[in-house]
């Protein structure tokens, strides 16, 4: 049975306590290994790896070294492709021809992109007059802001952990990263790859365990981290928001969301109907930036339903290796049993089942997997639980409305402002609404279309603070403004 341990201070170690859990395959229900639980000790002695290498090598290389060892370690999950693909379908069950277009590739560009972008950013710089007239001359440095906390989730476990750690090691901290105890396979692995690439050791740090009263309580409570940065559940960040005040950390938090995805009768149909459907079903549903509520104008909103469900019939249902499966199980039972729950709840509501609303019939070497399938629903009144709360599986309620305002209102009626969709070939309209959306982030005629320099994060309940480009710099950096009187 594989056995996966914590890597401190570059090596491979098991928890003191001896305490394992077991990593469960969803696809099958079987078990992938034991995972050792880390407790406060492995907790601490990962902190103390982590200011020492902050002291030492990594702290006193050049942005140019820093830089090299970073492109190699993109080059060293690049070349060890198929086993991080492998490890990532194992622990998530995702179909591999989702996970090598989209987790393996960013896990690698994660670093790169940040290697080059901190050889190019300036600072800032001022001149000022003095009474004497000599006059001084300010100007800001920016300094890695120490040792980072990296609490990463399930649904796309090696791009967001490399998210935030290809940036923060660019910008000279060190990190210690707690990852899904559903999900801790790719972080182990990047560990061999970090040695390989000539990180330090103690500079990339993993610890394994839970959330609360766990390695994750253990990590947000620990007075030694700078800052932290989480991917995860509105709820979990506000527990891990309260933890970080204790001694005035900083956090940036990318969080929950119901996203909508407005669609304007003058759009261009086919795109629309292809970018909901892999907004509301890709990664079974489980992205946080995923459309749940669909809003259409009323004229094309039977055509839309109809040929909205003819997609979700179409996708293919498999595991990893089928070739032909574009379609996933849910990360665990425990979350299955969260989406049974609203597919129940909007029966109850008095919605009308467009498609799905159960479980598939799977084969038998794939029954004890954790598959739902692809849901859609029409005629829930805004106030319902499934239309107003985040289930992050592959679902989506469709309703039409009349008005460019009322499409706008509905898209901001709730507490969450993570991302929302817009189709229309209307280019004034497309400018003018996704102006008005309350939220981080906005596609227009497309979902999910990325560029690494752009702001991201969320509005109102869905985060604090932006990563990407210059602003992840600004989270991972401390910039201080030094002024010389000449
Ligand atoms: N990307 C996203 O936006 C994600 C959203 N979710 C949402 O959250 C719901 C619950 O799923 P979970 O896996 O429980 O998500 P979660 O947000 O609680 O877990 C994410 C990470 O936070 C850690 N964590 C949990 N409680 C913690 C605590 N008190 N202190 C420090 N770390 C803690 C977990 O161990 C994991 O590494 C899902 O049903 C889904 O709705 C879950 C995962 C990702
Ligand atoms: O950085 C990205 O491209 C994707 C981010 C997705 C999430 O943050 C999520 O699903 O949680």
């Amino acid at each position: 049975m594989k056995e996966i341990k914590h890597f401190i201070n570059g090596a491979f170690v098991d928890s003191a306590s001896g305490r394992t859990f077991e990593d469960i395959n969803p696809v099958n229900g079987q078990v992938i290994g034991r995972v050792h639980e880390a407790g406060r000790a492995e907790v601490d002695a990962a902190v103390r790896a982590a200011r020492a290498a902050l002291k030492g090598p990594w702290g006193k290389m050049t942005v140019a070294e820093r830089a090299e060892i970073l492109h190699r370690v993109a080059d060293g999950v690049t070349a060890r492709f198929d086993e991080f693909l492998e490890a990532e379908c194992l622990d998530t069950g995702k179909p591999k021809s989702l996970a090598s277009h989209i987790d393996i590739p960013r896990g690698a560009a994660n670093f790169k992109v940040f290697a080059d972008l901190i050889k190019n950013v300036p600072t800032e710089a001022f001149e000022m007059a003095t009474p004497d007239g000599a006059g001084a001359l300010n100007y800001g440095v920016r300094r890695p802001k120490g040792v980072i906390g990296v609490i990463s989730p399930w649904n796309l476990p090696l791009l967001l952990m490399t998210w935030k750690v290809g940036p923060a090691l660019a910008c000279g901290n060190c990190v210690v990263v707690k990852p899904s105890e559903e999900t801790p396979l790719t972080a182990t692995l990047l560990g061999e790859v970090m040695q390989a690439a000539g990180v330090p050791a103690g500079v990339y740090n993993v610890v394994h365990g839970f959330g609360g009263d766990s390695a994750g309580a253990f990590l947000t409570e620990h007075p030694d981290v700078d800052a932290y940065t989480f991917t995860g559940e509105t709820g979990t960040g506000e527990t891990i928001m309260r933890a970080a005040a204790k001694g005035v950390r900083q956090v940036s938090l990318e969080l929950g969301g119901k996203n909508a995805g407005i669609v304007f009768a003058d759009c261009d149909l086919d795109k629309a109907i292809e970018g909901t459907l892999r907004s509301a079903f890709a990664n079974c549903g489980q992205v946080c930036l995923g459309t749940e509520r669909v809003y259409v104008e009323r004229p094309i909103f039977d055509a839309f339903v109809a040929r909205l469900k003819a997609g979700a019939e179409a996708l293919k249902i498999g595991e990893p290796n089928d070739p032909e499966a574009n379609f996933g199980p849910l990360i665990s039972h425990k979350h299955r049993e969260k989406v049974l729950s609203y597919y129940q709840q909007a029966v109850d509501d008095g919605a009308t089942v467009v498609t799905g609303g159960g479980v598939p019939e799977m084969p038998a070497h794939l029954a004890g997997g954790a598959w739902v399938q692809p849901t859609i629903w029409t005629g829930l009144t805004d106030d319902s639980a499934v239309v107003t709360e985040e289930i992050f599986g592959p679902c989506c309620h469709i309703r039409p409305f009349d008005t460019e305002a009322e499409a706008i209102e509905l898209a901001n009626s709730l507490p969450y402002g993570l991302a929302s969709a817009i189709w229309t070939e209307n280019a004034s309209r497309a400018h003018r609404v996704a102006g008005q959306i309350e939220a981080g982030i906005v596609w227009v005629n497309s979902w999910f279309l990325r560029d690494l320099r752009t702001a991201f994060g969320g509005a109102k309940q869905s985060g604090i603070g932006r990563e990407g480009g210059v602003h992840s710099l600004e989270f991972y950096t401390e910039l201080k403004n030094i002024c010389v009187k000449l």
